[in-house]
């Protein structure tokens, strides 16, 4: 079955059953719906950006000003979006972002996620800031693809301690953020007061570790306070340095991938320090306001280190036309990042599959309809710059 089938599903439904879809198919409208679910804390941590927006924003902007030049009378009917990623034969060029603390938008959070993606085949990336066990998320996401996110905790046991859990529960593929040490400048959370962490939720990794349990007189549960006061400077506040990759290279037998990279010669040096991808990422506008839009980073870094290196995106995809901008441009897959969460939010794991669905059927169509039957095709010359 292609992805493209979906639509026609929705079509026939319809007509034979009067059945409208479940969910809206655009994005906007889940979003509208996820807002009036989700109390104001929970709904400005997801759509909330870093100071004025203008990060954000750019993000869009980008892919607005990129416009695929659709080519006639070339046989496209057949696609295939599959690709290779670190020897793994994915589907389609789609994983879902790493997003921490899932718990406030659904219960099943995470889990709902990992069962969603899997049932695709497309991998959910895990966050350390997960409201589930790493060995909970494995369970849910059974046989399909797994990654791992990692905050990098400034206490080598922890470190070492995290990765081999998750390489334990099955984890193939180590994704490192780097553009989060400290949290940005948030101006919707800060006049909520609104943190989840503080309140303990979103730390169920860090809280069922046995070397950060290891500092604990008391469990979490017994001292809460505690419990955060260890994990916040121990996660929070301070950046790591090149140097120290070399630490999770020698605990990791997997591809480690570098999350946040926004310039050339970062890229560069990611590969000289022996790493298998990037992702180019500005957090979604989370970070820095005023940063350039990562859609005009994506470009450079895969002229720099095309070769070398996997070249990920995320940042402000939202359409399949957008994950075919971000292929043309030199990435290899994307992440989505928010509109996942709206699905979430909106009916659990049927949501977030829902979205991938609209997602990958938008994707599978707009390839076609622009004369391309697989993504290895895709190039800059496909698109026009204004
Ligand atoms: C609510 C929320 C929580 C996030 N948590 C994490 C996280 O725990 N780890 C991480 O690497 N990125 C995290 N991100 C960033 C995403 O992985 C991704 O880079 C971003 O959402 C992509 O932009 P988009 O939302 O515009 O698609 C988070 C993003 C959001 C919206
Ligand atoms: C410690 C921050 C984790 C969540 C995150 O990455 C975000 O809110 O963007």
């Amino acid at each position: 079955m292609s992805f493209a089938d979906f639509q026609q599903e929705i079509y026939v439904n319809g007509l034979l059953t009067g059945a409208l879809p479940p969910h809206s198919v655009d994005p906007a409208v889940l979003e509208e719906v996820a807002r009036r679910r989700l109390g104001e804390g929970p709904y400005w941590y997801v759509a909330g950006s870093a100071g004025t927006g203008a990060t954000e924003r750019a993000n869009r902007e980008a892919f607005g000003r990129r416009r695929i030049v659709p080519r006639m009378l070339v046989d496209a009917t057949e696609r295939d979006l599959g690709v290779e990623l670190f020897g793994e034969r994915l589907p389609a060029p789609v994983l879902l972002a790493p997003v921490g603390v899932q718990s406030i938008v659904h219960p099943e959070g995470e889990l709902a996620t990992a069962r969603a993606a899997a049932s695709l085949g497309v991998p959910s990336i895990l966050s350390t800031m997960a409201s589930h066990t790493i060995e909970e998320v494995a369970a849910a996401a059974g046989e399909g693809p797994r990654w791992f996110q990692l905050y990098w905790p400034h206490d080598d046991e922890v470190t070492v301690s995290l990765l081999s859990r998750a390489r334990k529960a099955g984890f193939t593929a180590l994704v490192v953020t780097l553009d989060t040490w400290t949290l940005g400048w948030r101006p919707h959370d800060l006049d909520l007061a609104y943190l989840p962490f503080l309140r303990g939720e979103g730390l169920a990794i860090p809280f069922s570790d046995p070397a950060f349990l290891a500092g604990l007189e008391k469990s979490p549960q017994e001292d809460l306070g505690a419990a955060v006061l260890r994990w916040a400077p121990m996660f929070n506040g301070r950046a790591h340095t090149w140097d120290r990759l070399a630490l999770l290279r020698d605990n990791w037998d997997g591809p480690i991938v570098l999350k946040g990279i926004q310039s050339a010669d970062d890229a560069r040096r990611a590969a000289d320090h022996g790493m298998d991808g990037v992702v180019v990422s500005n957090h979604g506008g989370r970070q820095v306001d005023g940063a350039i839009a990562s859609l005009d980073a994506l470009e450079p870094v895969a002229e720099a280190v095309g070769d070398r290196l996997t070249v990920l995106f995320d940042s402000g995809v939202r359409t399949g036309a957008d994950v075919l901008k971000a292929l043309a441009l030199g990435a290899r897959a994307v992440l989505l990042g928010r509109p996942y969460l709206w699905g979430l939010a909106c009916g659990g794991a049927d949501g977030v599959r829902h979205v991938l669905r609209c997602l990958l059927a938008e994707l599978d169509i707009s390839m076609g309809l622009a004369g391309h039957r697989a993504v290895a095709g895709l190039a800059p010359d496909c698109l026009e710059v204004r």
